[in-house]
């Protein structure tokens, strides 16, 4: 395997900058920047200045590779933000904590800013005398708009760096992976064949002390001091226009992240391929908020499955492995479908003839939303969300059915609503879970397949300890009522419980209403 990054600029579409004039950029319009000064500290070798997004961590990062010297920046853009939910900025704002950490023991500094990064990168690249501006590629149609704009904002102040779009985020490329037309894949099979046999990159090597500019000392104070919102203290949620998350927010970092892969690596994955459905084994990584904002690199998960897979003892530790290993693939899939189609998050990827009636009944939804729907596996996954602000996949896809098809509200209310509770939200795989929970994604759940919430209990939970966990209210009920409890009659589920919910739609009929409505937007009906 070899140790290079593959080249991502070759096809970025950016040419670097080359302007000559360095223009003063004083008053450039966001908090803090007033005053420009000269940050290299030394002077032999150039300053590259790595603009910080989803890629949290110094370790196995290639945006940080090169021999010129580093100056690390984020940027708190009040436009990504108005997209932000508590739980989710709540972990950014530890992992920038981490990372902090992480260049401060290498002798340098994270600068944080806050405003457009429009203006904010090319004041800091004139400040500190920057050759070059490097990011780590994104892949959302709001990313890349903002990442233009920068790269054309950077070219008009006239400020003389490079740009580079570099791919530290996914182990393949969209443009790496196509179909024979030159587009990309929409079955994930086609694509996992040829997404698994092409070679992986190793992780690359994090900066070394001396390899960090220390900005302090350099940089003139108003980019340094409290005041400025550039250096200093790391925001709080409140300073960010956020309340505290209701859920209890897993820990964040990079230290935190390893340790997670480490567990996962030299256990559980073993047992990812029997257990990874059920939802009260805990088989599964935990590693997705990890993955959408960087703190570890995912050519690192990938070295640490192919370690797995050659400790692995049998073929079935093997299988096991590999299942998890489709996992990252169907991260990358759905990454390479919103790079061709931004849309996918406002829109249905596959459009119907005419469209879905969705139906509009706000009480449903607020009963979905607040695990009272009377179906206990559904009510178990809302109510995690709600407490843990993550919730296992397979549960993400019954609850995902049953909103889009039991109570036929469109998916977009679902999207919403994991968006604002997830930690994880990441847009590339909420639009593609939401849409193939609502069959008008890629490979389509077909419209008239369910995921019966009564059946996927009874085969995924099969004693129930899952619901129990967080249904207090069926605790102490047997098994089979657990399971069964939308298809009880009344008297029979008082005497169980009077403090659960009757299920909100009946069990069976709502089948009907959707298929019909899938029939007519077929054109079938
Ligand atoms: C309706 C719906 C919405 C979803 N929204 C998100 C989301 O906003 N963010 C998110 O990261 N995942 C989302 N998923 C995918 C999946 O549920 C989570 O990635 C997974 O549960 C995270 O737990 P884990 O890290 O323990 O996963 P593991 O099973 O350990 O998988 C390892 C990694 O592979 C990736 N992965 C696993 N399954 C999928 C998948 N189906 N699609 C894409 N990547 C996957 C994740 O990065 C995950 O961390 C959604 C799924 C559905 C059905």
């Amino acid at each position: 395997m070899s140790n290079e990054p593959p080249d991502t600029t070759a096809e970025s579409g950016f040419e670097p900058l080359r302007a000559t004039r360095r223009t003063a950029l004083r008053g450039a319009g966001f908090a803090g920047l007033l005053t420009m000064g000269r940050a290299s500290a030394r002077q032999d070798v150039g300053v590259r200045l790595h603009w910080h997004r989803r890629d949290l961590r110094v370790t196995d990062n290639p945006g940080l590779t090169g021999d010129d010297r580093l100056l690390p920046v984020f940027v708190h853009d009040p436009a990504i933000l108005t997209h932000g939910a508590p739980p989710v900025v709540s972990f950014l704002l530890d992992a920038l904590d981490s990372l902090r950490e992480q260049y401060r023991d290498r002798g340098g500094e994270l600068l944080l800013a806050r405003g457009d990064p429009r203006a904010v990168l090319p004041a800091l690249a004139a400040a500190c005398d920057a050759d070059a501006v490097t990011w780590n590629r994104d892949y959302s149609g709001l990313a890349s708009e903002r990442d233009r704009a920068v790269a054309g904002a950077l070219a008009d102040a006239g400020v003389s760096v490079g740009v580079e779009r570099l791919g530290g985020t996914l182990l393949h490329e969209p443009e790496h992976i196509t179909t024979n037309d030159g587009s990309h894949y929409s079955v994930f099979s086609d694509f996992w064949r040829e997404w698994r046999n092409q070679e992986k990159a190793a992780p690359v090597a994090a900066p070394v002390r001396g390899d960090v500019v220390d900005p302090r000392g350099s940089l003139d104070e108003e980019w340094l001091g409290e005041a400025s919102g550039v250096a200093g203290s790391l925001p709080s949620l409140a300073d960010l226009g956020f309340d505290d998350p209701e859920a209890d927010v897993q820990p964040a970092g990079t230290d935190v992240a390893h340790d997670l892969l480490a567990d996962f690596r030299d256990g559980t994955i073993y047992r990812y391929g029997d257990d990874r459905e059920f939802p009260s084994r805990e088989s599964t990584s935990r590693l997705s908020p990890h993955l959408k904002f960087g703190t570890v690199g995912v050519r690192t998960v990938w070295k640490a499955t192919e370690d797995a897979a050659s400790a692995a003892s049998d073929g079935d530790a093997r299988a096991s492995v590999e299942a998890f290993q489709r996992r990252l693939a169907w991260r990358e899939f759905h990454a390479h479908i919103l790079d061709a189609r931004p849309d996918v998050v406002t829109e249905n990827y596959r459009e119907y003839p005419n469209a879905i009636q969705w139906r509009d009944d706000p009480e449903g939804l607020q009963a979905w939303k607040d695990g009272e729907t009377g179906y206990p596996f559904v009510d178990a996954g809302m109510r995690q969300l709600r407490d843990e602000a993550w919730v296992h996949n397979r549960v993400r896809m019954v609850a995902g059915s049953f909103l889009t098809k039991d109570l036929l509200i469109d998916w977009r209310e679902g999207y919403d609503w994991y968006r604002r509770k997830l930690v994880d939200h990441d847009t590339a795989h909420a639009a593609g879970g939401w849409q193939w929970a609502a069959s008008t994604g890629t490979h389509a759940q077909p419209y008239f397949r369910f995921f019966d919430p009564v059946t996927q209990s009874e085969t995924y939970d099969p004693d129930g300890e899952y619901i129990r966990e967080y249904v207090p209210e069926l605790r102490d009920a047997p098994t089979d009522a657990i399971h069964e409890w939308p298809t009880l009659d009344d008297e029979r589920r008082a005497d169980i419980t009077p403090d659960y919910p009757a299920p909100i739609v009946d069990y069976g009929e709502h089948h009907d209403r959707a298929i019909e409505a899938f029939e007519a937007a077929r054109g079938d009906g």
